[in-house]
């Protein structure tokens, strides 16, 4: 209820008083009318013109005979107020407020304030569009950061990687955090993506971040983001970091062994608080992340030369996954090398639909197994694409396998040759049919030939010395 001043009886400024308040009438963005104590309309402001379309000539007018539907004059008589009342008139839309004014105890007239509900419409309308847009974007991102990996497609049966599998199945549904070790290429982030994928995360983002290959001074903004003007060159507005964008996701940090020891406080932070906070600003945020880390390195020795911090060790090596080298675990190569033949087939058969699978001759496999594959399954992998390609038929025979390879496991070779032939000859021999094969598949002009060096992993040079050594004549 307003009450106006009692120190209003020099007329000059009752005067001046009045210009004031309908300087501020007709600066408000809602519409207003007002009606004096016998119903009879006194103020109307632009807003209102806008909003309902009644023009100013209603002023002097009874609302009650202008407008039949108003509800102010029923303010008027019941003093009392009514507020968010809808109002339809001429495809207008809007809510009312509507209150009596009261000076010294006497009703004196009676205020209606409305809001255009087009304009809401609008907003809203707006509001559910940007919703939308920020689901799609939500969606969007959510399958961009997708794992695809889960525990049916870690192959192998060895003792050493089903021991893995079987902790990794166990703990996936747990939101502790998680330390891999093994080799590079032994299947880590594969496991990583499998644990994140069984557990209630799965339609949320796995963000894997290699410690290794992101300069330290970078790092910690890539994992936290930062804030507006953090630094100079800084984005304007800040910008997100991993940990928020994994937000009730997970996040893969390999290389963790490769993490400034700075960074590892602050890591360390955010598995026990569960907070984070971007580069430049002091507020906290909260985030629901998993962690899992893996490396390649002895954190425990890293740990002892003061490179790697003990707390953090400790909080990381509760659930800790082993990945054994492949050269341990050679049993699991046949299933490897099958699986990798069958998706060679989808990757390269296109001319034969349904795709024919590759198969891999005794021989050749024996190689495979006598190898020590110092790049692990990942080796192996590239190995089994090369000599796919490399094949003629779908049969992948010894000489499909990549040079450094075939050398190794020459010596394997069951003598389809005269006994009397010596090892060194052997290897020619195989070299020889090797460069022939290559070059038929790629062809004869100098560009085919550098294409056929490239594959060979020999410089065009080499290739034309070998096949002058070979009197082979392309
Ligand atoms: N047991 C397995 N079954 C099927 N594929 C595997 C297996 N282990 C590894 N791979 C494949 O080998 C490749 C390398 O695996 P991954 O990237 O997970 O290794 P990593 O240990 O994380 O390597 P790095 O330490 O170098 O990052 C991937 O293509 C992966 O799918």
């Amino acid at each position: 209820m307003f009450k106006l001043s009692e120190d209003y009886s020099s007329g000059f400024i009752l005067e001046k008083q009045i210009e004031w308040w309908k300087a501020i009438v007709y600066s408000i963005n809602d519409g207003i009318l007002v009606i004096d104590h016998q119903g009879f309309v006194r103020h109307i402001n632009p807003e209102y013109t806008q909003i309902t379309g009644v023009t100013p000539d209603i002023i002097g007018k009874r609302l009650k005979d202008y407008r039949p539907g108003a509800q102010l004059p029923e303010t008027l008589a019941d003093k009392k107020c009514r507020v968010g009342v809808y109002r339809k008139t001429d495809n207008r839309e809007y809510i009312v407020d509507m209150a009596p004014i009261i000076v010294n105890d006497k009703i004196i007239g009676a205020v209606s304030v409305c809001k255009s509900l087009t304009e809401v419409h609008k907003l809203s309308q707006e509001l559910k569009k940007k919703g939308e847009k920020l689901e799609q974007l939500q969606k969007k991102m959510n399958s961009l950061y997708q794992a695809k990996y889960t525990f049916k497609q870690i192959i192998g049966r060895s003792g050493g990687l089903r021991e893995a599998v079987y902790v990794a199945e166990r703990v996936a549904e747990s939101d502790l955090a998680i330390l891999i070790t093994g080799e590079s290429g032994t299947g880590k982030e594969l496991f990583a993506q499998a644990i994140h994928n069984e557990s209630s995360r799965k339609n949320k983002p796995f963000i894997p971040v290699n410690c290794a290959a992101i300069p330290s001074t970078l790092l910690e903004s890539e994992l936290f983001g930062y804030g507006d003007g953090a630094f100079t060159n800084a984005k304007k507005g800040g910008k997100i970091g991993l940990f928020e964008i994994a937000n009730n996701g997970t996040i893969f940090l390999d290389e963790i062994g490769d993490m400034s020891y700075d960074l590892q406080a602050k890591l360390l932070r955010v598995l026990q608080e569960r907070k984070i906070r971007r580069v430049g600003e002091t507020a906290e945020r909260s985030i629901d992340v998993r962690i899992i880390a893996a490396t390649h390195r002895d954190l425990q020795q890293l740990v002892k030369k003061n490179r790697f911090r003990e707390d953090l060790f400790y909080r990381l090596n509760v659930i800790r996954l082993q990945v054994p080298p492949l050269r341990e675990r050679k049993e699991d190569i046949p299933d490897l090398v099958n699986s990798m033949l069958h998706s060679s087939a989808m990757n390269l058969s296109f001319e034969h639909y349904p795709p024919s699978p590759y198969t891999i001759d005794r021989q050749t496999l024996k190689i495979l197994l006598s190898y020590e594959w110092p790049g692990n399954v990942r080796e192996l992998k590239n190995v089994i694409d090369y000599a796919s390609c490399m094949a003629e038929g779908t049969e992948i025979k010894v000489q499909h396998l990549p040079e450094l390879i075939m050398k190794k496991g020459i010596h394997l070779f069951e003598p389809v040759t005269p006994s009397n032939q010596t090892l060194q000859e052997a290897m020619e021999e195989a070299e020889s049919k090797f460069i022939q094969q290559t070059l038929k598949r790629f062809g004869s002009d100098i560009e085919e030939k550098k294409k056929a060096a490239k594959a060979l992993g020999i410089s065009l040079a080499t290739l034309y010395n070998k096949l002058k050594r070979y009197h082979i004549d392309f």
